[in-house]
């Protein structure tokens, strides 16, 4: 068979929606072949790393895959929890808490599942999942609130390549990026303003985001102008003047530059110019992970500290708060609610063909 079709095919079955989150991905466990297995899938994206792909496979194969992994390995294990890894458990959490609220309203004819793009639960075995519970109208929903190629286009690959490979393929609603949505940054200000009602105001709020190599925002990624937007509308509402807070780009990886200013250098000089106490902020991350973890919540607060900074904090990510878990129904329920008027509209027009048919036999 050329196609995937759906195997033993029931006619009768209602058609469902689906909404499918998803996440970059993280390895099946913090040891060195998970991550040589993660990694290798990651980094041989060519929407994550734009070079030339023999040279890239040499550079990745030959250098890299013998390097990171351990490396790596070792970070993440500082992260794991009994639960596994934090991107994966706050994933789980969101999604859970999605499938509580559609499922109490729309019952099983909205089936929400989550994904990942790289690693498990993969992109192809969660819409193999969907299709066979009927999902005939699908909306996704990555979880990257700033657009870039290298991560919402590259699961807008993932599903596409699938999709070649299906015979029959649902209605699709792709949302690919959501960086001044109303109730978004709503959720991200009142995030701080709940963080500092605790912990007090510092002399410099810093916006840190995963940073990509600069090359791309020439070459025409938006995602360097949209994290700016993010910064500028939480910012309002916060109501920050511009020298209180800044916006910074994180994990850098390889030789080339990368948006700039860095973080980490950012953090190294704030002392010196007189700020001492700062508090970070990723509003680009829907989910602690490693690289807010780790990277923001230890490295970074080592560098700052070590430069003569006296007090940092790092502000946890909307993980599942309810808050977060809100901003994503406002963003999904309009999708769905085309399709279920829809689908009522179809439903009546049957029963009313059905009546006509009976009438006139
Ligand atoms: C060329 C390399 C990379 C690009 C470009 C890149 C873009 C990018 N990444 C995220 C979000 C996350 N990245 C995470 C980890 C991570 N990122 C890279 C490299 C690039 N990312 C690597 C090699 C790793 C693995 C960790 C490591 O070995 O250091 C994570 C955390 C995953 C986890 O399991 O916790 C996230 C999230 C975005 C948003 C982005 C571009 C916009
Ligand atoms: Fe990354
Ligand atoms: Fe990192």
């Amino acid at each position: 068979m050329r196609f995937n079709g759906v195997k033993d095919f029931n006619h009768s079955q209602s058609d469902k929606i689906g909404v499918l989150i998803t996440n970059l991905g993280t390895p099946d466990e913090p040891t060195t072949p998970a991550l040589r297995r993660y990694l290798k899938e990651f980094l041989s994206d060519p929407r994550v790393v734009e070079v030339p792909r023999p040279i890239w496979w040499f550079i990745l194969n030959g250098i890299i895959l013998n390097i990171r992994p351990a490396k790596s390995a070792a970070a993440y294990r500082e992260v794991w929890t009994d639960a596994g890894s934090p991107l994966l458990t706050h994933t789980q959490d969101q999604c859970a808490a999605l499938k509580k609220y559609f499922g109490d309203r729309y019952g099983d004819r909205v089936q929400v599942e989550f994904a990942m793009r790289y690693g498990n639960p993969s992109i192809a075995s969660v819409l193999e999942k969907l299709q066979a519970s009927g999902v005939r109208k699908l909306v996704v929903l990555p979880l990257y609130p700033q657009y870039s190629g290298a991560t919402s286009a590259s699961t807008f690959d993932a599903i596409a390549a699938d999709f070649t490979q299906r015979r029959w393929l649902p209605d699709l609603n792709f949302i690919s990026h959501y960086p001044d949505f109303e109730p978004y940054i709503a959720a991200l200000a009142d995030k701080v303003r709940q963080f500092q009602a605790e912990h007090g105001v510092p002399d410099k709020l810093i916006f840190s985001y995963h940073g990509v190599p600069k090359r791309y925002l020439l070459q025409g990624d938006p995602y360097h102008c949209e994290c700016h937007k993010t910064s500028r509308l939480l910012a309002e509402q916060l109501g920050l003047q511009p020298d209180q807070y800044l916006t910074t780009f994180q994990s850098r990886f390889g030789r080339e530059e990368w948006l700039k200013p860095y973080t980490d250098e950012t953090l190294k000089s704030l002392p010196a110019k007189g700020v001492k106490s700062v508090q970070v902020f990723c509003p680009g991350f829907s989910s602690d992970c490693l690289e807010t973890i780790e990277e923001i919540g230890q490295e970074n607060r080592e560098y700052f500290l070590e430069s003569g900074g006296e007090s940092y904090a790092y502000i946890p990510a909307l993980n599942a708060d309810p808050s977060h878990i809100d901003m994503m129904v406002q963003l999904l329920e309009p999708h769905l609610h085309n399709w279920l008027v829809d689908d009522e509209r179809d439903g009546e027009q049957t029963q009313a063909l059905a009546k006509a048919l009976g009438a006139s036999r």
